[in-house]
């Protein structure tokens, strides 16, 4: 099976409350790791690369691995563009067989941000690419933040229907309280739920996505800490608030800050346990089998996108 694009997966995962996992990808591990889970599974996947793993892995190279990903496995697999800063890196990746980009162009005002979004729309959708873009701001919000912040920062409801009807965007990366990275809360975790439901009343069916959805799950932090690392104070989202917000129309969830907990945790693990060792296939086994079983938990107990094909 070739590449496929998103629209019917997240037609599908809407339908059902569900979500499919968007997993990033840098290197071959961490692609065998994701794709082994989802293979286990019979789950459809998302993989999607940033800007910093085109430059860290080289374009041809990650494009190349996924490829040899979707022979291998026979699984539907997207390939998406994650943070795309401009048109230009769109159009690159459209040009280059990508299935799915997104324009990230939720920093410049409103007005602009519907231009850019639009001309990307535009051309993906002639290629038959589908296109996800944001809207509100994503950064760490700190719990004592007041209302007006809240506001400024979060995505607006009226402005995420204004936008979608004028863009023509096949899905909508929301801030609701989540945040990048394995600190997104001092307190207690609280995501914007109200928020959510507004958005999603307003445009009925349309698939939102949920951008910094990493658990932080605190086992491998402790894991990571125990064989040398130094990760205090780390913080994600909690599952169940993951499930809920699969059920209130997000249809995409991205993660990244798991693997790569999961990944150091082993390889720490594998250093300190055999230190006698120096064959990397030894530790970089030992982090993809780490990834896969990080993806199966993430499919089964958090998506709910199992036993889908
Ligand atoms: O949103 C992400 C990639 O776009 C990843 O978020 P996490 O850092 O929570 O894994
Ligand atoms: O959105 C951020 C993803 O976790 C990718 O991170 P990166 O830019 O370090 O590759
Ligand atoms: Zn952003
Ligand atoms: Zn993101």
């Amino acid at each position: 099976m070739p590449l496929v694009t998103s629209k019917e997966l997240f037609q599908k995962a809407y339908e059902g409350k569900f979500a499919i996992g968007a997993f990033n990808v840098n290197n071959m591990e961490i692609i065998q790791g994701i794709v082994d889970a989802a293979k286990a599974e019979e789950a459809p996947l998302i993989l999607q690369v940033s800007a910093g793993a085109r430059k860290y892995a080289n374009p041809t190279y990650l494009k190349k691995l996924v490829e040899a990903a979707v022979e291998d496995s026979g699984l539907p697999i997207v390939l998406h563009l994650d943070h795309g800063e401009s048109f230009e890196i769109c159009k690159q990746c459209v040009d280059d067989g990508f299935t799915s980009v997104m324009i990230d162009a939720s920093h410049h005002p409103f007005e602009e941000n519907i231009a850019i979004t639009k001309k990307v729309v535009e051309y993906a959708h002639s290629k038959g690419v589908v296109v996800e873009a944001e809207l509100g701001r994503l950064a760490g919000i700190e719990d004592d933040v007041n209302v007006s912040e809240k506001d400024a920062a979060f995505t607006d409801p009226e402005q995420a229907a204004e936008f979608v009807e004028k863009t023509g965007v096949d899905s909508l990366a929301i801030a609701i309280g989540t945040s990048h990275g394995a600190y997104k809360f001092k307190g207690e975790p609280n995501l914007d739920f109200e928020r959510l439901q507004k958005i999603a009343k307003l445009l009925p069916g349309f698939p939102l996505v949920l951008h910094g959805a990493s658990t932080v799950l605190p086992e491998f932090v402790e894991l990571c800490n125990k064989y040398g690392g130094d990760i205090p104070g780390a913080q994600g989202v909690p599952e169940a608030m993951l499930r809920k917000a699969a059920s209130l129309g997000v249809s995409k969830i991205n993660i990244d800050t798991d693997l790569r907990l999961a990944m150091t945790a082993a390889i720490r693990k594998s250093f300190s346990e055999v230190p006698n060792n120096f064959d990397p296939r030894k530790y970089l086994g030992d982090g993809r089998t780490a990834i896969k079983e990080m993806v199966r938990h993430k499919i089964v107990n958090v998506l709910g996108c199992n036993k889908l094909l």
